[in-house]
């Protein structure tokens, strides 16, 4: 387990991290997130030892990473893939870091297999893709067969079939009960992979909790309501008739409209009163990408001078009406739907309730980031400290790979 208390991490006058503190368990995948500039790689090299924190300390099994017995053999990490020597085969630049740790030779051609570059071990890493530098990486941190693993964009680069690989990899590697911490900036990615979350801005904790509380918390759900395509007249009188009763309505690409704040019986029965036959009304939960977008929205340090929605927002389709603002509220784009004090969960019973389609009930409202971490005690773990230096697993590890500027 890595256990993070009160981290804190200052460069001059600029706080790169502060007061985190969180635990990755084994057993599982966490997912690290954040905006760019928001502290994971920080807080990945205060992790292994590449940094010292500023305030507060990190362990990995009860031990910082310099006093771990055995360090580079236990724990694996990859933060930057280019931190390689070019000029050097792939084979050779895993039998030196073998070497290093004491890990037998045989394993490097195991790991070479594991990541599918035995047929170009011979060749030098500075010729590689991206995507087959990701690799070498990856199977630098697999070398001793490591109980914790950090992953610092593992998919940078990747193909899908290798997007894919990396998924399963991390996973099984996970239900083998070690501990497995990914930082990544694809969301979907991130919801397929990951069971468990932890999210940054601005160097402090924004959430700790698994990917299916975090969209629950973060995001309200919504309608799809669908109108007969061949009566648009139909679909902009339910709009307003939403509208004035209290809902958001959205145009949504295909035609239909994404509605919240009403619940569902409601919008049937508006749609009833209307006059309006409908196609579809379904309810819907919001992506992790969304929910990420709406807890980080004001964490964000590094936005483009061109809307930051676009390619977000969704394209109004041809003859549509933009969408209808509520009186007294902003308009929130798709993706940052209302918070759920304000209006969200518009089909989910109070809590505890089951839903009126018999899914939960409302979630409680996201967690404040000085909250009390709900999450953080479901499975309390000591830390681990044992009186005995932990025994150094059998196989080793290697050292973990560091960006050039980490030789600090
Ligand atoms: N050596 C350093 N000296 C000064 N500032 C630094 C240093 N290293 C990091 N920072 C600053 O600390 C903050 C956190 O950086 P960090 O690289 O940890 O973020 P990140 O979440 O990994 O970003 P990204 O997603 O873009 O990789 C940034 O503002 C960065 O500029």
């Amino acid at each position: 387990m890595i256990e993070a208390v009160g981290l804190t991490k200052r460069y001059g006058d600029k706080t790169a991290v502060y007061n985190l503190s969180f635990q990755v368990r084994p057993g599982s995948v966490t997912g690290f997130l954040g905006p760019n500039g928001s502290g994971k790689s920080t807080t990945m090299r205060m992790i292994l030892g590449l940094d010292n924190p500023t305030a507060g300390h990190v362990t990995i099994g009860g031990y910082p990473y310099r006093k771990l017995p055995n360090a580079p053999r236990q724990v694996g990490a990859l933060l930057d893939a280019k931190a390689v020597h070019g000029g050097r085969a792939a084979r050779n630049h895993l039998v030196s870091l073998a070497q290093l740790s004491g890990i037998p030779a045989r394993r490097v051609d195991e790991v070479l297999g594991v990541v599918g570059l035995q047929d170009v071990a011979g060749k030098r890493s500075k010729g590689f893709s991206l995507g087959m530098g990701q690799r070498l990486g990856i199977a630098a941190a697999l070398l001793g067969d490591p109980q914790v693993l950090l992953f610092d964009e593992p998919v940078n680069g990747l193909d899908p079939e290798g997007i894919l690989w990396v998924r399963n990899l991390m996973k099984s590697l996970a239900a083998e009960g070690r501990t497995v911490f990914v930082s990544s900036h694809l969301m979907s990615e991130m919801a397929l992979t990951a069971d468990h979350l932890i999210v940054i801005g601005r160097g402090q904790l924004l959430a700790d909790m698994s990917v299916k509380d975090f969209i629950a918390a973060n995001s309200a759900g919504f309608a799809r309501v669908r109108t007969p395509d061949t009566e648009p007249q139909l679909r902009e009188k339910l709009a307003g008739a939403l509208t004035e009763a209290g809902g958001h309505v959205l145009p949504e690409q295909d035609g239909a409209l994404r509605v919240t704040g009403l619940p569902l019986p409601r919008i049937s029965d508006i749609a009833h009163d209307t006059d309006v036959r409908l196609w579809e009304l379904s309810p819907h939960q919001a992506s992790l990408e969304e929910a990420y977008m709406r807890m980080t929205q004001g964490a964000v340090d590094y936005r483009s001078t061109t809307d930051q929605k676009a390619g977000l927002q969704q394209q109004l389709p041809p003859g549509a009406q933009p969408p209808m603002p509520v009186p007294g509220q902003g308009q929130p784009g798709w993706y940052a739907p209302p918070p759920p004090q304000q209006g969200g969960q518009p089909f989910a019973a109070p809590q505890g309730q089951p839903g009126p389609y018999g899914g939960p009930g409302a979630p409680a409202a996201a967690p404040a980031a000085d909250a009390p971490n709900p999450y953080a005690q479901q499975t309390p773990q000591a830390p681990q400290a044992p009186a005995q230096p932990p025994a150094a697993p059998a196989p080793s590890a290697p050292a973990a790979l560091t960006k050039p500027e980490d030789a600090r």
